[in-house]
C-alpha cells in the first residue's frame, strides 16, 4: 500500500498547512479589523460629543473661547472615556492652536476632528488623536494565539486524518493480502484482467496451467495468455474474460474446452468468467476461474469406453454394436443402401476352457479378436457380442461384396493356431450372414435372423458360413423357437405348467419303495397339453429354464411335502426331478433347493436330480461342485441320457452320481440293433463296475424289458412300465414284488 501513501501524505500536509495558515492569519487580522473599527467609531463619537459640549460652553460664554485656555483643556479631557493614550486639541478656523491636552503621542495613532460652533458659525475645531500602539500590541498577541490555533489545526487536520487513512489503508492492505493469500492457496486457477482485457494477476495455479508467470503476463491482452479451443473440433473458442466484460454477465463453463499452454500443450479445462464491477456498477475488469479436468475427462473417456467396449478383447460390446446397427438400419431405410451383418460363434471353444482353464480361453479370445480385427477394414464394425460370439457389420457392403471378406474371416479363423503350455489348438467359426437393407425389418428382427443363420451354420456341421434367406425353412424353424419364448413367458405368468410323474420300476423287484420321475407339461392358450420337446429347446436357448426349473422344484416339493406328511412316507423311495444345465450351471440353485426342502419338509434323501450327460460334461467342474454340495445334505443324482455324448466314460469317474439313465435312443432299438444293444450293455456294465445303479429309458415293450432283465439292468422306465400321470393324482404304492415275467401284468394294473 505505498501508492496512496506517497501521494496522500504530502497532500494532507499541504491541505492541513493551508488551513492552519489561514486560521493563524485570520485570527489576528480579524481581531485587528474589528478593534480598529471599534476605535474609529469610538473616537468619532468622542470627538463629536466633545465638540458639542465645548460648543455649548462657548455659546454660553463667548469670552471663554478667547481667554480661558485652562478651562478649555479641562473641557477637552473631561469626558475622555478611554484608557488608551490620547492627545486632544482645539484650533481656530485658521488652524491656530487654542488649547491642548498634555500628552504627547508617538505614531501610529488614529485621528478624528469635529467643528466647534458659536451660534451656528464654525469657530474652530476639536481634534482627538488616539494611539494605536496598544491595539497593535493586542493584535500581536492575537497573532500568537492565531499561530497556536493554526498549529493545533495543522495537527488535527494532518495527523488525525492521516492516522485514520493509514488505519483504513492498513485494513485494506490486510484484506488485499488475505485475498491474495486466498487466491494463492486455492486449487483453482484465477486470472484477473482490467476492463480492457489486459492481464492484471495470475495465481500460482494459473501460472502453472498457462505457463505464464504473473509478472510476464501483466499488461498482456488476456487472449495472449488464455487461449482455448474445443478439444473435439479444434475450433478456437471465445475468450471468456472478454466475453464476460462485453456481455456484462457470468460466462459459464465451455464444454470440451482445452487450454493452449504457452508451450503449445493442450490441457483440458473447465472455466467460467465474471465481470468485476465497482461500487457504482461500472465494469472494471473480469475474473477468470478455471481448473484442470484432465483426470476427470480421462475418467469420463475411460468410463464411456468401458460402457461401449468389451474389457477382455477391447472390441465393441453388444450394446454399442446394436446401437451402431440401429443407425445403419436407419441409413439403409433413408438412403436405400445395402450393408451386411455377420454373426459369428466359435466352434468347440469350451474344449480350450475345459482342458486348459478359463485363463487360456480368455487368452484365445483376445488373440483371435486381434486376428479378426486384422482381417476387416477400418470402417467395418467388429464387436464381441458375449461368450464366444462376435458380430461384424460391413457398412456399405452388399452381400455380393461381403463374400470375400467373410470368406477371408472364416479362413483366418481356420488358420489360427492357439498355443498354450505346449499344446496347440485350432478353432473353427460358424458364421451367419444377413443382408441389412430398407426391407429387412427392425434391429431385433435382424439380430435374430443373423443368430438363427449362425445356428444353422452350426447345425450343418460348424466351421462354415450360412447366408440367411428370408424364406429359409431352417431359419424359420429357429424363428419358430423364438416365438416360443413369449408363449413360455406367458405360460409362466398364467401358471399354465402342469406336473406329471412316471414310474421307474426295479427290474429285479425289491421292497425299496416307489421311484418316480417328475415330468413337465405346458398347457396352451386353449388348455391343450404341449409336450416338453416343443418348448424346452427354446426355453434353454433363450434362458427361461432357470425360472421353469424353480417352478418345477417348488411345485414338486409342495406336493411331496403334503404326501409325505401322510402315512405314505415309508412307501416313497425316490422322486427324480430334471434340471437343465442352464439352471444349475449359472444360477445359485443349491440355496433355492435347500430352502424349498426346508419349507415343504421334504427329506433330501427322496429327491434325485437328473442332469443330462451333455450338460454335466460341458460344465464339468460346475457339475461336480453342484452334485457334491447337494449330496452332502442327502440329495441324490442321476446322469440322464447317458451315452449320447461319445466321450462320456472318462468323465464318469469324476461325477459322483447314484444312477445312470441309459440314453433311450439305444434302448428303443436294442432288440434289433446290435450296436445299440452293445452300448446298453457297456453302459450297464460300466455303471455296475463303478457301483452306480442303471435305469433304462424308453422301455416300450416286453422284448426290450426281457433283454434288459437278461442283461441285469437295475431299473426300467417307459410305456411298458407306466405312462406319465398327473402329479395331482399321485398315489404312492409299494412296487409290486413279482417275478420278472409277471412284471408287465402288474404294471398294467398300476397304470
Ligand atoms: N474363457 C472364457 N470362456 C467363456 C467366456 N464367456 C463364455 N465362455 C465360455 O464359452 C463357451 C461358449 O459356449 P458354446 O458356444 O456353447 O461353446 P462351444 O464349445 O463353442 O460350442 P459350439 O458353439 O456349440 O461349438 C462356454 O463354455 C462358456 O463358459 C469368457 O469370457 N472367457
Amino acid at each position: 500500500m505505498t501508492l496512496p501513501d506517497s501521494r496522500l501524505v504530502p497532500n494532507a500536509t499541504w491541505l492541513a498547512g493551508i488551513f492552519a495558515g489561514l486560521i493563524a492569519l485570520a485570527f489576528p487580522l480579524l481581531y485587528f479589523g474589528l478593534s480598529y473599527q471599534y476605535q474609529v467609531a469610538s473616537i468619532q463619537t468622542e470627538v463629536e460629543f466633545n465638540a458639542a459640549n465645548i460648543s455649548q460652553v462657548i455659546n454660553a460664554n463667548p469670552e471663554l473661547w478667547q481667554f480661558e485656555e485652562h478651562r478649555l483643556v479641562s473641557l477637552l479631557t473631561d469626558q475622555a472615556s478611554t484608557t488608551l493614550p490620547e492627545s486632544r486639541r482645539i484650533v481656530d478656523t485658521k488652524g491656530k492652536l487654542i488649547a491642548q491636552s498634555q500628552e504627547k503621542l508617538t505614531p501610529p495613532y488614529l485621528s478624528r476632528s469635529a467643528d466647534l460652533r458659536d451660534s451656528g458659525s464654525i469657530v474652530g475645531r476639536v481634534e482627538v488623536n488616539r494611539s494605536l500602539s496598544p491595539l497593535l500590541l493586542d493584535t500581536a498577541m492575537a497573532a500568537l494565539i492565531g499561530l497556536l490555533l493554526g498549529g493545533v489545526t495543522f495537527m488535527v487536520f494532518r495527523t488525525y486524518p492521516l492516522r485514520a487513512l493509514k488505519r483504513a489503508l492498513s485494513t485494506l492492505a490486510n484484506e488485499k493480502e488475505r485475498a491474495e493469500v486466498t487466491l494463492h492457496s486455492i486449487g483453482d486457477a484465477v486470472i484477473t484482467t482490467n476492463a480492457d482485457g489486459c492481464i492484471e494477476y495470475l495465481n500460482p495455479v494459473a501460472e502453472q496451467l498457462t505457463g505464464w508467470s504473473s509478472a510476464a503476463a501483466y499488461g498482456q491482452p488476456s487472449s495472449q495468455v488464455f487461449n482455448i479451443i474445443n478439444e473435439n473440433t479444434g475450433e478456437l473458442l471465445d475468450n471468456p474474460a472478454e466475453k464476460a466484460v462485453r456481455e456484462n454477465r457470468i460466462v459459464s463453463a465451455t464444454n470440451h474446452a482445452g487450454l493452449i499452454k504457452r508451450n503449445g500443450k493442450i490441457i483440458p479445462i473447465e472455466d467460467s468468467a465474471a465481470p468485476i464491477c465497482n461500487s457504482h456498477g461500472q465494469i472494471i475488469g473480469a475474473v477468470l476461474v478455471f481448473h484442470d479436468v484432465s483426470h476427470a475427462r480421462a475418467m469420463a473417456i475411460k468410463l464411456s469406453h468401458q460402457a461401449s467396449h468389451d474389457a477382455l478383447t477391447g472390441l465393441l460390446n453388444r450394446h454399442a454394436f446394436e446401437t451402431r446397427l440401429q443407425q445403419v438400419l436407419e441409413n439403409a431405410t433413408r438412403e436405400n443402401s445395402y450393408h451386411t451383418l455377420c454373426y459369428m460363434d466359435l466352434d468347440q471353444f469350451k474344449i480350450v476352457n475345459d482342458t486348459c482353464g478359463h485363463t487360456a480361453g480368455d487368452e484365445l479370445l483376445r488373440q483371435l479378436s486381434a486376428e479378426l480385427r486384422a482381417q476387416v477394414r477400418g470402417s467395418d464394425i467388429l464387436a464381441r457380442l458375449g461368450g464366444d460370439e462376435f458380430g461384424l457389420l460391413l457398412e456399405g457392403c452388399s452381400m455380393n461384396m461381403s463374400d470375400i471378406i467373410v470368406g477371408k474371416l472364416l479362413q483366418a479363423v481356420r488358420d489360427f493356431r492357439f498355443s498354450w503350455q505346449e499344446q496347440t489348438f485350432s478353432v473353427g467359426v460358424s458364421i451367419g450372414v444377413v443382408s441389412v437393407h430398407a426391407e429387412c425389418g427392425g434391429l431385433m428382427e435382424i439380430m435374430r435372423a443373423a443368430d438363427s443363420a449362425c445356428y444353422t451354420a452350426k447345425d450343418r456341421g460348424r466351421n462354415r458360413i450360412y447366408v440367411y434367406q428370408p424364406d429359409d425353412h431352417e431359419v424359420a424353424l429357429r424363428r419358430g423357437e423364438m416365438q416360443w419364448v413369449s408363449r413360455i413367458t406367458k405360460a409362466i405368468d398364467e401358471d399354465r405348467f402342469r406336473l406329471y410323474y412316471q414310474t421307474i420300476q426295479p427290474i429285479i423287484p425289491d421292497a425299496q419303495g416307489a421311484h418316480y420321475e417328475i415330468l413337465l407339461r405346458m398347457l396352451d392358450e386353449d388348455g391343450k397339453i404341449i409336450s416338453p420337446a416343443s418348448f424346452i429347446p427354446a426355453a434353454e436357448r433363450y434362458g427361461l429354464m432357470p425360472a421353469i426349473d424353480r417352478w418345477v422344484i417348488q411345485n414338486t416339493f409342495a406336493k411331496l411335502g403334503a404326501l409325505y406328511r401322510g402315512d405314505t412316507k415309508q412307501l416313497l423311495h425316490t422322486c427324480s426331478i430334471n434340471l437343465s444345465g442352464t439352471s444349475w450351471a449359472n444360477e445359485d440353485l443349491v440355496g433355492f433347493i435347500c430352502e424349498m426342502a426346508a419349507q415343504y419338509r421334504v427329506p433330501a434323501r427322496v429327491i434325485c436330480f437328473e442332469l443330462t450327460e451333455t450338460a454335466a460334461i460341458t460344465h464339468l467342474s460346475k457339475a461336480i461342485a453342484f452334485i457334491r454340495e447337494l449330496k452332502s445334505v442327502g440329495f441324490r443324482f442321476s446322469l440322464d441320457d447317458f451315452g449320447s455324448g461319445v466321450s462320456s466314460f472318462g468323465y464318469l469317474k469324476q461325477l459322483p452320481v447314484d444312477y445312470l439313465k441309459i440314453d433311450g435312443g439305444f434302448v428303443r432299438n436294442m432288440v434289433d440293433d446290435k450296436i445299440d444293444l452293445a452300448m446298453v450293455e457297456t453302459i450297464n456294465n460300466i455303471g455296475h463296475i463303478m457301483g452306480i445303479k442303471t435305469i433304462a429309458e424308453f422301455v416300450e415293450n416286453e422284448a426290450i424289458l426281457e433283454k434288459l432283465t437278461h442283461m441285469g439292468v437295475d431299473n426300467a422306465q417307459g410305456y411298458a412300465i407306466a405312462k406319465p400321470l398327473p402329479l395331482d393324482d399321485m398315489i404312492i404304492r409299494t412296487p409290486a414284488v413279482t417275478p420278472p415275467q409277471e412284471l408287465s401284468a402288474s404294471l398294467m394294473v398300476a397304470n
